[in-house]
C-alpha cells in the first residue's frame, strides 16, 4: 500500500473569522476543506493562527484587573493558552461533526495544549512586531498607546494593531504526545497560536510575553513530523510579485531560489505574506522532496492536486 502523504497545515485568520459567531460558522468551511484532503487519502495535523483571538482575550482579562486590581494581571502566555482551547474546542467539534457526516467516525479528533520553547535572548523580545487584536483607526491606536501603553503599528495597509515580540519558536515541548497521536491515525490540532511560548529555566517552563507566529511553528512541526508537505492556507489563491500594482504577477510554481529572491526584493508584506513565504522555503529546503503551497483555504484539495496555489520547491 502507498504510504499516506502527510500535511501540515497551518490556517490564517480568515479560516477562524475575528468573533464567537463568526468563528463558529467560519470552522465549519475550514473543517470541510479539512476533511477533503483526509478524504483524498492524507493524513493531516493542523496548526492555526491566534492573532484576532489572542488580542480579544488579553483586553478583557486586562480589563478585568482594570475594574478590580485585586484581579491580578493574566499573562499573555495565559491568554495564548487560552485562545488554545477556545478555537481547538470550537475547530474539534466542526471536525468531528464533519467527520461523522462522511461516515469517517473512525477518526478520532484531539487537540493538544502545546508549550513552544523560545530563546528568552531572542532579539525579537527587544522589537514588538507581531499583530494582534482588532484593527484600529490611527486616532483609537493612539489613545490606546496612551491609555494602556500599547505598541500599535500600521498592519499591511489594513489599519493599526497592537503588536507584540514574536520570537521564533525553537522546540516543541509536547512533540512525543503529538507523533504519538498522528502515528495512531488522530486529526491532531497542535501549536495553536504558534504555541504557549515559554522558555526553559532549569527544568521549569516559564510562560513568556509574546505571540510566535504561526507560519513558522507548522513549519518546525512539519519537520519535526517528517511531513511530505507544509500547506498554508490564507485569503488569496496564489501568493504575487508587485502584489497590488499594474504589474502584479502571481505564481504558480516557484523554486525556493526564485522566492529568497522575490524576498529580497521586498514584494512580501512583513506581517501577512513575508512569514508565509519565509516559513515554506525553510521546510522546502530542509530535505529533499518536501513541498509547500500556500493558497486560499477554500482552494486546498485543488491545491494538493496541483491544479492551483503557490507550489514552493526546491
Ligand atoms: N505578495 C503578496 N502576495 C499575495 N498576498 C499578499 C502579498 N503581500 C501581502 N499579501 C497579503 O497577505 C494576506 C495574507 O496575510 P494575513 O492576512 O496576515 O494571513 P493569515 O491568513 O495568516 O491571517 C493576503 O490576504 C494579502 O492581502
Ligand atoms: N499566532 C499567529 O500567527 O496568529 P495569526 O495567524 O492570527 O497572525
Amino acid at each position: 500500500m502507498e504510504k499516506k502523504k502527510r500535511i501540515v497545515i497551518a490556517l490564517g485568520g480568515n479560516a477562524l473569522g475575528n468573533t464567537l459567531s463568526e468563528q463558529m460558522a467560519a470552522v465549519k468551511i475550514t473543517s470541510k476543506a479539512i476533511v477533503d484532503l483526509i478524504e483524498e487519502g492524507c493524513e493531516v495535523v493542523v496548526v492555526h493562527g491566534n492573532g484576532p483571538q489572542v488580542g480579544m482575550i488579553n483586553n478583557a482579562m486586562s480589563a478585568l484587573t482594570r475594574e478590580d486590581p485585586k484581579q491580578p494581571n493574566t499573562p499573555l502566555s495565559v491568554c495564548v493558552a487560552m485562545s488554545q482551547a477556545y478555537i481547538g474546542y470550537d475547530l474539534q467539534n466542526a471536525l468531528r461533526e464533519e467527520l461523522v457526516n462522511r461516515n469517517m467516525n473512525n477518526i478520532p479528533v484531539t487537540t493538544m495544549i502545546t508549550q513552544v520553547r523560545v530563546d528568552e535572548n531572542d532579539p525579537a523580545f527587544n522589537s514588538p512586531s507581531k499583530p494582534i487584536g482588532h484593527f484600529m483607526t490611527a486616532e483609537e491606536a493612539k489613545l490606546a498607546e496612551e491609555k494602556y501603553g500599547y505598541i500599535t503599528k500600521e498592519d499591511a495597509g489594513r489599519g493599526y494593531r497592537r503588536v507584540v515580540a514574536s520570537p521564533s519558536p525553537a522546540e516543541i515541548i509536547e512533540i512525543g504526545a503529538i507523533r504519538s497521536l498522528v502515528e495512531a491515525g488522530q486529526l491532531v490540532i497542535a501549536c495553536g497560536g504558534g504555541g504557549i511560548p515559554v522558555t526553559l529555566q532549569g527544568n521549569h517552563l516559564k510562560g513568556a510575553s509574546a505571540v510566535i507566529d504561526k507560519d513558522f511553528a507548522s513549519e518546525l512541526l512539519a519537520e519535526e513530523l517528517d511531513a511530505d508537505f507544509l500547506i498554508i492556507l490564507t485569503a488569496v489563491e496564489k501568493v504575487a510579485i508587485n502584489f497590488g500594482k499594474p504589474e502584479e504577477k502571481w505564481l504558480d510554481d516557484i523554486t525556493t531560489d526564485d522566492a529568497r529572491k522575490y524576498i529580497g526584493e521586498g514584494h512580501f508584506a512583513p506581517g501577512s505574506m513575508l512569514p508565509k513565504v519565509q516559513a515554506a522555503v525553510k521546510f522546502a529546503d530542509s530535505k529533499e522532496g518536501r513541498k509547500a503551497l500556500i493558497t486560499l483555504l477554500e482552494k486546498a484539495k485543488d491545491g494538493i492536486l496541483e491544479k492551483t496555489g503557490t507550489h514552493i520547491h526546491k
